[in-house]
């Protein structure tokens, strides 16, 4: 199979190649490239000498639809939603690591990213790639729409409780933390290191695109509107997610039923692993791999339930679930190439 990575010298690019070069079912990558067209990959990331023989291109959408199978996007808002029309026509499958197709409302994406829409047409073809949650969707899908770092975090740590209506659903609350790579390559002020270091703050409070994103999923879980609250932090660490989410428990139901049944809920997914031995997981216990790790804590004192869940943001939050989204998309074992254990300390 032969696949294209636009946007090859970011972040989310790096990942896509350390877990697609050795990939069994992938044989060519093409690394396009506007910024870095010609220049070798192991120029660009070092770590890469000797292991990546890549060298950037820059391709037209007509030659990346004629060249391969499956192009992966890993570019910023409003790249991919350009290319996508002409792409989903020719027949090549598309994994966008970006949100310009997870919102299905198009006035909904317009007012949180400030952008235009991508075209009806278009949208209607993606299918929202939680993988644990969507599986037979992916599937069948043409062009997955990966989710968020932040909302895959989240909706894993809260999809066994809202199936099984536990929790009130508008008494969500989530608190989420970040390292910077969340922030990708490119320079931002928000991850200088002068003000990051020995630092914590929070941002984008009621304005970050992921609070439509969770919402949407929620509300489509559990058929009826739901609100959340969230608020994001970055913290001094390079990669990671950790949310902690609270909401009223609305029924009766015991720390050891509500272990059960998140073990339960997750018994045939690889990549979620739940603690049930009073032990919360950290960002470090899945830093470089795939997994999504849950804790749950019910407080009969305060009537609340507290999910902590925790994923490395560029791979179970980008680039790993992109991959186990094409794993699935191709039938093939959706832990193909992404087997690696996370790397501690
Ligand atoms: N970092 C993270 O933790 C996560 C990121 N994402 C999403 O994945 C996407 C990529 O993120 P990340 O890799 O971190 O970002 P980076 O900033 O590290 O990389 C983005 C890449 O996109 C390319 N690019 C930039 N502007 C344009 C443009 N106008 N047209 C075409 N290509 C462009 C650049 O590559 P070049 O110049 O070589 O073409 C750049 O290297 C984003 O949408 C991000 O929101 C999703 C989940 C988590
Ligand atoms: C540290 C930092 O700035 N993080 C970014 C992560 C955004 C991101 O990765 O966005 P998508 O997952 O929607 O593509 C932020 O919170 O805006």
């Amino acid at each position: 199979m032969d696949v294209a990575i636009v946007g090859g010298s970011g972040y989310g690019g790096v990942e896509l190649i350390r877990f697609l070069y050795h990939h069994p079912h992938v044989d060519q990558i093409k690394v396009v490239s506007h910024s870095k067209a010609n220049e070798r990959f192991s120029d660009i990331y070092p770590h890469m000498k000797d292991h990546v023989d890549l060298t950037m291109e820059s391709m037209s959408v007509e030659a990346i639809s004629q060249y391969v199978d499956v192009v992966f996007f890993a570019t910023p808002a409003n790249v991919s939603s350009k290319w996508m029309p002409e792409l989903i026509k020719s027949g090549v499958k598309c994994i966008d690591l970006s949100g310009d197709f997870r919102l299905k409302d198009q006035e909904v994406y317009e007012e949180w990213y400030g952008y235009d829409a991508a075209d009806a047409e278009t949208l209607k073809e993606a299918v929202y790639g939680l993988t644990e949650e969507n599986r037979e969707a992916v599937k069948q899908a043409q062009l997955i729409a990966n989710p968020g770092c932040y909302p895959t975090a989240t909706l894993l740590g809260l999809m066994p409780a809202v199936h099984h209506k536990l929790i009130d659903l508008n008494s969500i609350i989530i608190d989420g933390k970040t390292g910077a790579s969340g922030a990708g390559r490119s320079l931002s002020q928000n991850v200088h290191y002068s003000e990051m270091n020995e630092n914590t703050k929070a941002y984008k409070l009621g304005a970050h695109k992921h609070i439509p994103e969770i919402e949407q999923w929620l509300s489509k879980t559990a058929s009826e509107e739901v609100t959340v609250q969230f608020t994001p932090h970055i913290v001094p660490m390079t990669r990671g997610i950790m949310t902690t989410i609270y909401g009223n428990l609305s029924t009766d139901y015991s720390q050891q039923k509500m272990n059960d049944l998140y073990q339960d809920y997750y018994k045939n997914d690889p990549f979620v692993k739940v603690y049930t031995n009073n032990h919360y997981p950290q960002t470090k216990e899945v830093y470089g791999s795939n997994y999504c790790a849950i804790a749950v804590h019910v407080d009969e004192r305060t009537n609340k339930l507290t999910v902590i869940s925790v994923i490395d943001n560029l791979v179970k939050g980008a680039s790993g679930q992109a991959i186990q989204n094409f794993n699935i998309m191709h039938g093939f074992d959706e832990k193909t190439g992404l087997e690696l254990l996370p790397i501690f300390p």
